[in-house]
């Protein structure tokens, strides 16, 4: 039987929640932190572990069907891939930064000046968009210490909090692009049915990720009340409860449309309200 080669990155940031994630596919596998490949014990996967960076051209070339890997580091290959599926962890920006005491404020300012850089390929596509020449410095780390170091005018990196740039005296003034962790695979490979079946636990878990099995008691004279304030609810289960007058209302609801009705379900005479995680929903 064919098997199907999944990269996902080794250690760092995008490490954690593609495992979490395959995991929760309900693949299981052992001895990830200690060897580059294992293999899924109870579906035919393999999965390599590598630098991020690599991961775009394996996929690309065929050495991996699928893999895990930030947007901006296909922006930064440019390779020919097929996206399979967003997977919502990851997300950061990549900004323009520069010391807090510094003279540039804006993209122009750049002219004639050096910045930093992991992501050449990125900014020079965006600096030419707006005509402007700058001098590149490639560092394949902590860029964020170059122009403390006397090393770039500017610095161009990616942000999540803005904390490392905080802690190192520098303030954003430009916003180039937005990332977030994405499946990949290798053109043509959508149509794979292995393929397809991976997609449809990866989405049964995002959706799942996203929603909440919510119970809430109520007596059947507010029922109706309630009902109306369930977003998207087409047919909620609605049980008698042993005291008289009482039923519970069993539902599936996006977690966020939940929390902005919580308090008008109380006032319409919601009671005991208990919400719970969905593992998979299967559509
Ligand atoms: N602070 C962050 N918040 C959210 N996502 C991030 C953050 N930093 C990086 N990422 C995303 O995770 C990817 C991997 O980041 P990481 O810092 O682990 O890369 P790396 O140091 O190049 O790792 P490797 O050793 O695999 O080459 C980035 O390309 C980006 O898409
Ligand atoms: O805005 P923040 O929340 O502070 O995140 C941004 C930092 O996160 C990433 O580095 P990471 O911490 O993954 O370490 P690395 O430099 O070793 O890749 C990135 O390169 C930034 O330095
Ligand atoms: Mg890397």
């Amino acid at each position: 039987m064919k098997t199907l080669k999944i990269a996902i990155q080794k250690s760092g940031r995008l490490n954690d929640k593609s495992v979490e994630l395959l995991k929760n596919c309900g693949l299981s596998f052992e001895n990830y932190k200690s060897s580059l490949i294992t293999q899924v014990s109870n579906f035919p996967l393999e999965i390599l572990f590598l630098r991020d960076d690599d991961i775009p051209e394996y996929v690309q070339d065929g050495i991996a069907d699928i893999g895990i890997v930030g947007e901006n580091g296909i922006a930064e290959t440019d390779v020919d891939v097929s996206y399979l599926q967003r997977l919502g962890f990851g997300k950061c920006k990549l900004k323009l930064a520069v010391p807090n005491d510094s003279e540039i404020q804006t993209v122009a300012d750049l002219h004639g000046k050096s910045i930093a850089t992991s992501y050449p390929v990125i900014l020079e596509k965006f600096l030419t968009k707006q005509g402007v020449k700058s001098e590149i410095k490639m560092i394949s780390g902590s860029v964020e210490i170059s122009p403390g170091l006397g090393l770039a005018d500017a610095i161009f990196d990616i942000v999540s909090t803005g904390g490392t740039l905080r802690s190192n005296g520098l303030k954003p003034f430009a916003d180039v692009m937005s990332s977030e962790a994405v499946l990949i695979g290798r053109k043509g490979i959508e149509t794979d049915a292995l393929v397809a079946e991976l997609l449809q636990r990866i989405q049964s878990v995002m959706r799942a990720k996203e929603t909440k099995y919510v119970v809430l008691n109520v007596e059947k004279v507010n029922l109706n009340k309630i009902l109306d304030l369930l977003p998207g609810v087409k047919s909620p289960s609605v049980l008698p409860l042993a005291e008289e007058g009482w039923v519970a209302v069993h539902t599936v609801i996006p977690e966020i449309d939940f929390w902005s009705h919580i308090n008008e379900l109380k006032a319409a005479g919601a009671q005991g309200i208990v919400v719970m995680p969905i593992e998979k929903i299967i559509v």
